[in-house]
Order: structure tokens, then sequence, then C-alpha cells
């Protein structure tokens, strides 16, 4: 045999060297010991050694291999017996040309094949010193075998998401793709979007917000397994689809989470499917209204929520006055025309939180939630909206060329709580909603008489309070305020309204009507316009001089854009000091966007226009916007002032806002003082300045007036009786 130098795994060379040399082992036991095949060849190509091992893996006859055969003969051998496929001359080419290669390079020359019986053996060659050729083979059958079923797991993989609606992902420990695989993801061009993102950095339609995926996340934090996760995206070409993720964790040998991997299902179908399900039984075809069930669970849902928000909710019943006229004259299409007009300007009349509906044929239902937490300022508001859809429903509808116009009639109840059924509401507004086709149609009418008669009533008031102004009904009074010596130092500015039939109308019955009508900013403009002039005529008398005018601010007109260039300009045309002007806000008034009412309290505050917090401690004062707002006065509101001689919470309360006030560096005017004693025990406590009967009544500042042209004008709606009748 050649010599050579083996070297085997797991032995040292070394010590399996001097094993052989030394004869406790012969170099034949060493190669039949191994798992391998292994033989030798002389530089001839002749088989010279070769290990028991060979004879087995290789299926070789000892026979022939005892012949010391050249390797041509072993490969002829193996050809004829089907082991090597091919023309076995061109098999011997072959091998030789393997062999001088592995000479020539020095490097080993690994190949593998198949035998006829099925086994599949990895051959090795390498080229010996003084020529001649070592081949080691190993039989592989199993890892290919194995090998094989990966491949036919992968292609079965590849069939299933080519030809499903399914795909593959996986994602690493942190939630993004690392693999997309699948037909859907190849069609839709998916894959640039979503690798190395998590699922939540893609924008998805049904999931604006961060909250929207916190099922998901918490999954991926916690290491769950997660099923059906809906997401609904748009493709690149804009269309949208939804698809369904579900997922498991991957762990390592240690039990950690280093991945996710899961399917995603295209589920746009399904989810088109539920969508026209629910809308054939949640929606009126012909509208796209809520249907009558479907209207029905909102009502039932308002009832609940009017007993969580103590807020009063209305119910209107609209039918359409002869419509079945337009039917029998222009035909249904028409007809169908004419009833999705109507849908779309009854929703275009409510505000996005109402509810509409159509209960079928011509009849229509709206529900208004949170109108109000008292019956009458709720009713007030349900009429308003009533009296608007009156308005856009009998707006001519053009069908066909042709002008078609039909007027409503309304019926509206109120509601709040759940004692009675959804079913009873509705049967109380259809009923009104009769009397409003018995009152003449094209009508507004309450199921509840004396709402019927509040709401009229207001809208009277409403119509009378613009006559009211343009005739000079309505004047100034002023009440004085007081310092410590009980000098009139300061006047506040009281409407009063002088009603040619119903004597003098107090302020707290007409402004709120001014306010809901938007009549309260001209009024209050006209307000502001006298009180400069009354402020400019006392410059110019040494008693009233340093006095200072309070001007109660309504919310409408802060909320104005235009508010602070109307102050400006008011001062500006009466020259009036604007040091001597001071205007009255409520808490209330200023909780409405603070940020914008802080920016025009300081711009007319710039000017010298002090401001006071008028009925302090009855709403939320919050301190921490309180230090932000431009106050020079605090007006402790008169409840407090009323009991403080025998409530001592309410002298509690008096004491602490004097306190605050005075680490505010504010004034304090006590409202409401009616007695000596109550002055002397608000003087005790600190108080400097006071205001009440006890000093005087509100009395007429200057005779009334007509409210003149204003830049505003009357440019309000109001609102007409149940029975519209002109203003
Ligand atoms: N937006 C505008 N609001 C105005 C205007 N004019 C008045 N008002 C607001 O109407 C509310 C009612 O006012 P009025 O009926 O005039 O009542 C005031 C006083 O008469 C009353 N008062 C004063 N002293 C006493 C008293 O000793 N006892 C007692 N029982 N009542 C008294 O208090 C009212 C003044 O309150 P206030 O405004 O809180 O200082 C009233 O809330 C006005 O805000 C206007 O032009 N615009």
């Amino acid at each position: 045999m050649t010599d050579f130098t083996v070297t085997l795994p797991g032995v040292a060379s070394a010590a399996a060297d001097e094993a052989v040399r030394s004869g406790r082992l012969s170099v034949a036991q060493l190669l039949d010991a191994l798992q391998h095949a292994f033989v030798v060849l002389d530089a001839q190509g002749r088989v010279v050694g070769y290990n028991t091992c060979a004879l087995q893996m290789l299926e070789l006859p000892a026979e022939l291999m005892q012949r010391a055969p050249l390797i041509d003969d072993v490969v002829r051998w193996q050809a004829a017996r089907g082991d090597l496929k091919g023309d076995p001359e061109r098999l011997i080419e072959r091998v030789w040309h393997h062999l001088r290669a592995t000479r020539a390079s020095g490097q080993p020359h690994v190949y593998s094949y198949t035998t006829a019986s099925g086994r599949t053996l990895q051959g090795a060659t390498v080229a010996v010193p003084g020529g001649g050729w070592a081949r080691v083979y190993t039989d592989i059958s199993r890892h290919a075998q194995a090998l094989a079923q990966l491949r036919d797991s992968e292609e079965r993989f590849r069939s299933l998401t080519e030809l499903s609606a399914d795909w593959y992902w996986e994602w690493d420990a942190q939630g993004r793709y690392t693999r997309l695989e699948g037909r859907v993801v190849r069609e839709q061009g998916i894959a640039p979007t979503f690798m190395g993102r998590t699922p939540w950095e893609v924008p998805a339609a049904n999931r604006p917000k961060p909250e929207d995926w916190k099922p998901l996340r918490d999954a991926v934090a916690q290491g769950r397994p997660f099923k059906r996760f809906e997401i609904q995206r748009t493709l690149p070409d804009g269309r949208t689809y939804w698809f369904a993720i579900s997922g498991e964790p991957v762990r390592d040998a240690a039990g950690r989470c280093v991945g996710w991997r899961g399917i995603g299902r295209d589920v746009t179908a399904r989810k088109s499917a539920e969508a026209t399900i629910q809308r054939l039984a949640y929606y009126d075809d012909l509208t796209g209204l809520l249907n009558r069930r479907a209207f029905q669970d909102r009502l039932r849902q308002a009832q609940a929520s009017s007993v969580r928000s103590g807020q009063w909710a209305a119910l209107l019943f609209i039918d359409l006055d002869d419509f079945k006229d337009v039917n029998d004259a222009y035909g249904h299409a028409a007809g169908d025309a004419l009833l999705r007009a109507c849908a779309e300007r009854l929703r275009a009349a409510v505000r996005a939180e109402d509810t509409v509906g159509r209960l079928g044929g011509d009849e229509f239902v709206v529900l208004l939630e949170d109108l109000h937490a008292q019956p009458d300022q709720a009713a007030w508001r349900a009429q308003h909206v009533a009296e608007k859809i009156r308005q856009v429903v009998q707006q001519p509808v053009v069908v066909d060329a042709h002008d078609l116009t039909v007027t409503p009639s309304i019926g509206i109840t109120l509601f709040a709580g759940q004692d009675e059924s959804a079913a009873d509401i509705l049967g109380r507004a259809d009923l009104a909603m009769y009397h409003s086709k018995a009152a003449g149609r094209n009508a507004v009418q309450f199921f509840d008489p004396s709402m019927q008669a509040t709401v009229v009533q207001r809208a009277t008031l409403q119509r009378e309070l613009r006559h009211g102004l343009r005739d000079g009904e309505l004047c100034l009074y002023g009440q004085p305020i007081v310092d410590v010596r009980a000098q009139v130092c300061a006047q506040e500015v009281l409407l009063r309204w002088h009603h040619p039939t119903r004597g003098l109308v107090p302020p707290g019955e007409f402004i709120p009507v001014a306010e809901q009508s938007g009549l309260i900013i001209p009024l209050g403009q006209w307000v502001l316009q006298r009180a400069c002039g009354l402020l400019a005529a006392w410059a110019h008398d040494p008693q009233r001089a340093g006095w200072t005018l309070a001007v109660n601010l309504s919310a409408r007109q802060l909320r104005q854009p235009d508010f602070v260039d109307t102050v400006r300009r008011a001062l500006h045309e009466a020259g009036a000091d604007a040091r001597r002007l001071k205007l009255e806000l409520t808490e209330s008034q200023l909780l409405h966007d603070v940020e914008d009412t802080i920016a025009k309290m300081e711009a007319l505050a710039a000017l010298g226009i002090q401001f006071a917090l008028d009925d302090f401690g009855t709403g939320y004062s919050s301190l921490a916007y309180l230090k932000r707002l431009p106050l020079t006065q605090l007006k402790i509101d008169r409840s407090f002032v009323r009991d403080l001689l025998t409530d001592p919470n309410d002298a509690a309360i008096a004491r602490t806002i004097l306190q605050l006030a005075q680490s505010l560096e504010m004034d304090v005017v006590a409202e409401g003082v009616e007695t000596a004693e109550q002055f002397e025990v608000l003087r005790a406590m600190g108080c400097r300045l006071f205001q009440g009967y006890h000093f005087g009544r509100p009395v007429p500042l200057e005779p009334a007036q007509p409210l003149g042209p204003t830049p505003t004008g009357f440019g309000v709606t109001i609102i007409g009786a149940a029975s519209p009748s002109p203003a």
C-alpha cells in the first residue's frame, strides 16, 4: 500500500501515527474502524487499498476488489449495475479528468450520486503524495432524504401560498417584516412597503390612531400568539383591501422569542359581504339612512345615554305633505329622487352626531341628543332644528326638468331616561306630527302642550325683542359699586327692556333668547357703544370722571373674531378712556377656547381695558387658568353674600376668595350686599368694593335709545313660531 498520512476526525493524527508505527494498530484495522468507505488508488489508477466499509457501502464484490482492478474496471462494473448513469467510457473519462484535476490543484474533488439500490453517497477524492489518490465515501442517504423532504415541504408551502389567498410572513423580535411570500404579496406589490417596518408603521385606514394597534402590540410585547387581526390598507394603485393576520412567536432553544411568523389572509370579499349585509340590515336602500329597526336601536341607546348625561334629547317625526301627489303626477322614479333629496337635506341640516332615519314611505325621523339639562331649553333647541328642517325640505328639487316641492309636517317629543319604550317615544312624535298636519301642514308641533307653549312664547319674545331694539324699548340701567366709605366709584351697566304690554322685562328672560338667536351680537355691540358714550360724557363731569363702567359680555360676543376691533372702535368713536371701561365675564365663558379668549383679553388689556370675573365661586374656576388671564377683579357671587351672617360655609368662601384675590393682586367686589351687617362683615374680612341694593338699585343711566345701524346690523335669523308668521 502507498505510504500516506491519514487524519481521522476525532483522533489526533500524531496519536494515530504513533499507534500505527508502534504496531499497536494496523492501518487496515484503523481503516476498518471507519464508518466511511475508503479506497486507495495508485498512480496508474489501480485499487491498491480499501476498507471493509467500502465493500458494504459501495456494494462492490470482494472478488473484483481483491484483483486490484483499475478504477476503469470498477466504473464499468458500477455503470453496468446502474449505480452510475451514462456511457461507461465517458464516465471513465470524467473520473480521470477529476483525478488529474485534484492532483493539479491540490484540492479535493467532492461529488455525490445515488446508487441503483437508492443510497446517496458522497465521495471525496484527494491526491496523495508520491502519486495515487485516496477516495473517501460517506453514506449521506438520510441527510439527502431529509433535504428532499424539506424541498418537498417548501414546494408544498409554495403551492399553498401561490394557489390560495393566504400568504406567509415573518417578523423579527420587534415585529418588523423580514419575509413575505405568496402570490397575493407578489401581485399586490406590497413587499417593498412592508419589509423592515412593523405593521403599525404602515398607514391603515381602519386604524388611524396609535391605540388602535394596542391588541397587536400587546401580543407582540408579551410574546403571545394572535389571531385574525384585521387591517384595512390602501394598495399602491389606490384600491383598498382588508386582510387579517395571525401569528405565533418563534422561540430559540432557551425559549426566548426571537421573531414571529404567521399568515396573512385577504378578507376583502368577506368584509364587503359583511358591509352589504350590514347595509341591508340597518340601512334604507333608497336613501342610505338608518331603517326603522336600526333607528329604534339608536333611540334606545340615546335613552341610555341621556340617563348618563342628564341631558334631554328630542325625536322629530317628519312626514312629507301630499307626497302621494308627486308619485301620481310624476311617477315613482321622481318620487324616489325627491325622497333621496330630502334625506340629503335632513342630513345636512343636523349635526354629524345627530341621527337621521327613514321609517318607510315619506316618513323620516331625526334624533337630537344632548340638547340641554333643562327641558324648556332643550325644547327650544329642538324647535330651532325643526324649523331649519322645515325650511330646507320645502326648497324645490329639480327632477327631470320639473321643480318638485313638498312641505313637511313635523312632530317633536322630548325624552330623557329609559322609563318608556322606544316605540312609545316614536308614537308620541308621530302623534305630534298629526297635530302639525291638523294645524294646516308645513308646521312644527310638540307632543307636550306646555312645551309647545314655551317654544311659542320664546319665538314671540325673540320677534318682539328684535322690534323692541328697533323701536328703542331697550335702555341702560346702572347699579353703583361703592368703596369702603360707601362712596360710589363705579357703575355696572344692566340692560332693561320696557316692553309695551308686558312692562319691564328682566334681562334674565331676554338675554338667553338674544344669545340663542344671535341677536346678542348687535345688542351687545349697542350696549358697548352706549357705555363708551356714557364714559366720554362722564369725563367732563367732575363727580363721575373717576368712575369706571362695567359692561357684561356674552360668550358669543367674545367668540366673534373681530371682537377686539369692535371694542376698540366703540372707544375710539365715543372718545372714551379705555382705562375706565371694565368688561365682566363669567367663568363658563372662559372655558370655551381658552387660548383664543386669553389672546383677545390680552389685546384689550393692552389698550387699558380692565376685566372682572363675575359670579366668582359658582363655576369650575381653575386656578391654573385664572393665573393666566389678565383679570383685575373678582366678584363674589351674591349667593355667598346672602347667607354670610348665618352660614359659616358662605363666610369661609367669601374669606377664601378675598385671600385668593389678594395673592393674585386683584380687587374684589362683593355682589348682592343688601344690609349694613353684610357690609360690615365683608369690610372686616378685608373687602374694599361693594355692590347691592343696600347702596342702590339699578337705575336708568340714560333715556331709551333706538338701536342705530351697526356694522353687523340685524343679520340674524329669527325663529318663527310653530305656525310661521311674518316677523
Ligand atoms: N350680556 C349681557 N348681560 C347682561 C346685560 N345686562 C344685564 N345682564 C345680565 O343679566 C343678568 C340679570 O341682571 P339683572 O336682572 O339686572 O340683575 C342684576 C342686579 O339687578 C342684581 N342685583 C344687584 N344687587 C342685588 C342685590 O342686592 N340683591 C339681589 N337679589 N340682586 C341684586 O344682580 C344682577 C347683576 O349681576 P351680575 O351681572 O352678576 O353682576 C345678570 O347676570 C347680568 O349679567 C348686558 O348688557 N349684557
